[in-house]
């Protein structure tokens, strides 16, 4: 079988090392072409500037998507399907904004369109998401999706690094994003939770842009240790429910006590939890994101198009309505400016140098939030334990 790889960065790597390893599986794979930009140096005898010869290789049986970002992504994925090339991609950002219109490329030339890489790195969370849906109901989704924003907490909250100097650390070590802002601004879980929830609920949420997203950029060591001293670890989260026709759906920092296996998830790891009718609770752990666990996945892909493993069929047309205020929660809040006014109606508190909010809808949380923000941009929130009780 052979593969041509779109960029040639920390995953177009992985994946081109682990193919030249050649096991006993994988020891048909070969990799014909690798796509660079058009002002680099050819380093390799695979390498091309030329998108349209290997769309235009009959040879080339699999394109793995390895450049990131929505354009040319888009672009070059649908290309690529409708040339008749299965494409497998790792890139969340463009999947999450066109899972159906690729599904439905794939499904009308007959070709498979994989992306087990784009949650979870190393996990085969995709895979158990389908697994468990085909005897359950998935009624929520949880947990921490994103590796570089878990080892800056980890390390943060582990050896007193400073936000800074951590997240240049996960840059070299290759976790971040080419922009890290989707990193410590929520964006890259939000990608993950909404391909997630559109595999789970079957539908197709391609617009993030208004939904209740709060990121780790304005953490402070001052409030890790706090919260270390009370015995709680900040995670950033992602989670979806869903209730009858309605689901929720929301990225910001959770605290987790210090014996739960959320505040246990070390350094570049992600852990995933779904809840199923009949299957309950089911977590998925592992190192969610750098070149070997992230190209594993990748190439666990080619192999499933290989054997002929056919993954889940969904269509993603299911209406269902999107409902901020379908959970409610308990939060800290820390700013300079005086915002307890501001959440009157959810009995506020004094909690050290943070006011607490009870018992608060998870979408006016949000939005009362902003409100803060432009009152003081260094502001930060913080759930509190037992978080996304289904009101
Ligand atoms: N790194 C990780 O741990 C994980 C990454 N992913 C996803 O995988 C994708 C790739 O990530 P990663 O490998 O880390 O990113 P990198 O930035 O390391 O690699 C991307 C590569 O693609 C090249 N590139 C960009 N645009 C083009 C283009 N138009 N034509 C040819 N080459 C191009 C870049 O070149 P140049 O350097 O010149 O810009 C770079 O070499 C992203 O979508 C990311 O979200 C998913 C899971 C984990
Ligand atoms: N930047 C991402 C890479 C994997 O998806 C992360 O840190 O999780």
């Amino acid at each position: 079988m052979k593969i041509a790889i779109l960029g040639f960065g920390t995953v177009g790597k992985g994946v081109y090392k682990i193919i030249k390893k050649a096991n006993v599986q994988t020891q048909d794979l070969s990799v014909s072409h690798i796509l660079i930009r058009k002002n680099k140096a050819r380093l390799m005898p695979e390498m091309t500037d030329d998108m349209n010869e290997i769309l235009n290789d009959s040879q080339t049986d699999v394109i793995v998507e390895a450049i990131g970002g929505i354009e040319p992504a888009h672009e070059y994925i649908l290309a690529a399907l409708n040339h008749g090339k299965h494409v497998i991609t790792a890139n969340k950002a463009v999947i999450a904004k066109y899972l159906k219109e690729f599904t439905e490329a794939a499904d009308k030339h007959n070709v498979k369109f994989y992306f087990e890489a784009s949650v979870g790195g190393g996990i085969p969370w995709i895979q158990g998401l389908e697994k468990a849906l085909r005897i359950d109901n998935v009624n929520s989704i949880s947990g921490i999706f994103n590796g570089t924003s878990n080892f800056i907490l980890d390390q943060m909250s582990r050896n007193g690094e400073s936000f800074i100097d951590v997240l240049k650390k996960a840059q070299q070590l290759g976790y971040a994003e080419a922009d890290p802002s989707a990193d410590i601004d929520g964006i890259d879980v939000a990608n993950k939770l909404c391909i997630s929830a559109d595999i789970a609920y079957d539908i197709d949420i391609h617009d993030h842009k208004d939904l209740p997203i709060f990121g780790i950029r304005n953490i402070t060591c001052a409030d890790v240790k706090y919260f270390q001293a009370k015995g709680l670890a900040v995670k950033l989260i992602g989670r979806t429910h869903q209730k009858g026709n309605k689901f929720d759906y929301v990225v910001e920092p959770a605290l987790f006590l210090d014996r739960t296996l959320e505040a246990n998830t070390p350094d570049n790891y992600n852990l995933i939890s779904l809840n199923g009718d009949t299957i309950g609770k089911l977590d998925f752990f592992g190192q969610g994101a750098g070149m070997f666990p992230t190209a594993n996945a990748v190439v666990q892909d080619v192999l499933d198009i290989k054997e002929s493993k056919s993954h889940l069929k969904r269509d993603f047309n299911k209406k269902m309505e999107y409902c901020p205020e379908l959970t409610k929660g308990d939060y800290l809040v820390r700013s300079n400016a005086d915002v307890s006014e501001l959440f009157g109606d959810f009995q506020p508190t004094m909690e050290g140098a943070y006011l607490a909010v009870h018992q608060i809808p998870v979408g006016e949380m949000h939005r009362l939030m902003r409100k803060v923000l432009q009152k003081d941009a260094a502001a930060f929130m913080v759930s509190l334990p037992s978080q996304g009780a289904v009101a």
